[in-house]
Formats: structure tokens, C-alpha cells, sequence
């Protein structure tokens, strides 16, 4: 009988191969490898990140979504240096945010990212200026940036998200749409890689909320910067190339979106379509409808195609009959 099983030099290869092969996200500007979050409250622990994987490249902007209690929160205050991981690896702009001390979560927080919350009124201080505002983060900063070419740029990037009229208005006196876009000029202010925004638009009407994520695409595309937005409002979320849904503290699927020309007519069209998330164990997780349109429960039969993979629904049911036309 002849044997099947790899050779030594199979596996000496195979080992090799594995070394050589880049880290998980290594060209990423934000990687979060098996990243979780342990909370202990009197005794309960809750896992509010469970070994969540996401990588997003730099200059990508992109939207978070997800039912309440799904851990988005959680991932945006770790990715703000504001709350440290229970295990796993996450890395933002070459920085490991596991290791960091007190003083680089400090400078990370100055230099590398900048946030936007969802309380306009916890974006901006109540008794200054919007000018004043965006100028606080660039004399925090520590940058000897004299006072006019400070001033410049206040008004470089209150021009750019266009609440110029805006510069000498208490946040009192300014919308609620105003307010968060003299915000996302306070998170820019430092040019940080990151713009990190955790429902910007929750507290205003649909109308504004174009508007701000107006503000956000003009980030991005005029200054380069990488943004990443949690949201809730399905029109938000599909304006943007990418959205990946977080479930249960893990990341499971991702829509992307692209522009067609279709060939005939010449015309554009957005094309969305759904992924599900294979982690690196070559866990899947199949979306809930999917399965229970099927029965399937427990296990699952597959398949190897030439091209895909097909998932059958459990035929060991005795009868060896399982409907499906399968041979074999
Ligand atoms: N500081 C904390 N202490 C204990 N449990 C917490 C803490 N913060 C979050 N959790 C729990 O972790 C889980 C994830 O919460 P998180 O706020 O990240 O969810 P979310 O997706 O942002 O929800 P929402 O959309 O409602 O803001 C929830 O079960 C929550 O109760």
C-alpha cells in the first residue's frame, strides 16, 4: 500500500511558506487581529468584542453598522486610544494600541487620530468660538505653529467644510448640522491619519445628515484622511464604498460597492454586493436568513466545486434522501 501523506519536504515547504507569508493586515493602516473586550461589572463578564477581525487600508472612508449592544462603541473607543483590549492585536497608523504607554496614548490621541461623537454638544467647548475650538487641538499640540499661521488654517478648514460663517459663533448660536461640522474641523485640525466617528449624524434630521457626511466625503477626498464612521442610518451607510456589519462582537459580513459602465449603453451603475467574513480558522458565519429559510441547524454537508463551495443543509436523515438532486 502506498502512502498518501505529505512528505518531509512537503512539509518542510509548507512550513516555510507559512513563515514567509505577510502578517494579517500588514499594508493596512488599521489592523484588529482577534481583538476582544472583556467587561466585568459585580462578577458578570460581558464580551463585548469576541476575536474581532477588520482591516481597513488608508484612505479608505467607511462605514460600521450593527444592532445595539454589537460592540461598535467598543471598537471606536479602543481605536481612540481611550480604552485599552482585553487580548488580541490592534495596530492604528503603526502604533500598537495593546502596548502603548500612558504618555504615547496621550500623543496618539493628539496627533494620530481625531473623533466626532454623536452629542454635538461633546465635540465642541460651550464657550468658545468655533475658531477658537478648531485652534485649541493646534496649541495643545505642542506644535510651535506661530499664531497666524494658526489662524490660517482655522480658517483653511472652516472654509473647507463651509461654516466660514461660523468663525466667531458660540456653539449656541450655531445649528446642530453647524456645530458637527465645526467638529470634524476640530478632529482635523492636527491632520491626524485617522478620523474616527461614532454617530455624527444620530441627532439630526436626514437632511443635515447628507450634509455632514457631505463634510466627511470632502475629508476625504481633499486632505486624504481615512475615516471610519459608526452609524445607524442606512443612507449614510450606503453612500460609502464600504460597510462592514458587526455582529455579536465579531465583524460578519461586509457590502461593497463599485460603479458599472454598462458596456452597451455606457451608463453608470452602483453595484452593491454582500460578503460574508472568513476568519483565518476558515470560520464562516452564514446569515441567519439563509440558514433558516434552509432548516439548517447543528451541521451542515459540503461541497468542494470547481469554482465554490456548496452548503447543504443536514441530509443525514435516515432516508439517504436529501432532495437536493446530490450524488455522492
Ligand atoms: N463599560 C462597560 N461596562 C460593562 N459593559 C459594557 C461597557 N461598555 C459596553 N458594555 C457592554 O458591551 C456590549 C457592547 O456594547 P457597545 O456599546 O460597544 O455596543 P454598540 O454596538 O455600540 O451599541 P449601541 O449601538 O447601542 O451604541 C454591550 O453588551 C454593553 O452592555
Amino acid at each position: 500500500m502506498t502512502s498518501t501523506g505529505p512528505t518531509f519536504a512537503d512539509l518542510a515547504h509548507r512550513a516555510a511558506a507559512h513563515r514567509d507569508r505577510p502578517a494579517y493586515g500588514h499594508d493596512a493602516l488599521i489592523t484588529c487581529d482577534r481583538l476582544v473586550r472583556v467587561f466585568a461589572t459585580d462578577g458578570v463578564e460581558v464580551q463585548a468584542l469576541q476575536g474581532l477581525d477588520l482591516t481597513v487600508r488608508e484612505g479608505e472612508l467607511m462605514a460600521l453598522v450593527g444592532a445595539s449592544g454589537s460592540g461598535k462603541s467598543t471598537l471606536m473607543n479602543i481605536l481612540a486610544g481611550l480604552d485599552t483590549p482585553t487580548a488580541g492585536a490592534a495596530r492604528v497608523a503603526g502604533r500598537d494600541l495593546l502596548t502603548m504607554t500612558g504618555r504615547d496614548r496621550l500623543r496618539y490621541r493628539r496627533e494620530v487620530v481625531g473623533f466626532v461623537w454623536q452629542q454635538t454638544a461633546r465635540n465642541l467647548l460651550p464657550y468658545l468660538t468655533a475658531a477658537q475650538n478648531v485652534a485649541l487641538p493646534l496649541r495643545l499640540s505642542g506644535s510651535r505653529t506661530r499664531r497666524r499661521a494658526r489662524a490660517a488654517r482655522v480658517a483653511e478648514l472652516l472654509e473647507l467644510l463651509e461654516v466660514a460663517d461660523c468663525h466667531d459663533r458660540r456653539p449656541h448660536e450655531m445649528s446642530g448640522g453647524q456645530q458637527q461640522r465645526v467638529a470634524i474641523a476640530v478632529a482635523l485640525a492636527n491632520s491626524p491619519d485617522v478620523l474616527l466617528a461614532d454617530e455624527p449624524t444620530g441627532e439630526l434630521d436626514s437632511h443635515t445628515a447628507g450634509q455632514i457626511f457631505a463634510a466627511f466625503r470632502t475629508a476625504n477626498e481633499h486632505l486624504g484622511t481615512t475615516i471610519v464612521i459608526v452609524t445607524h442610518d442606512q443612507a449614510v451607510a450606503s453612500e460609502v464604498r464600504r460597510t462592514v456589519a458587526i455582529r455579536d462582537g465579531r465583524t460578519s459580513t461586509e457590502v461593497l460597492r463599485r460603479t458599472e459602465v454598462d458596456a452597451a449603453t455606457g451608463e453608470e451603475a452602483l453595484v452593491a454586493r454582500e460578503y460574508a467574513m472568513l476568519d483565518r480558522a476558515g470560520r464562516l458565519q452564514l446569515p441567519a436568513e439563509y440558514t433558516e429559510t434552509l432548516g439548517m441547524r447543528d451541521r451542515v454537508a459540503l461541497e468542494l466545486e470547481r469554482d465554490h463551495i456548496g452548503v447543504w443543509p443536514d441530509d443525514d436523515n435516515g432516508s439517504g434522501d436529501d432532495g437536493s438532486g446530490r450524488t455522492g
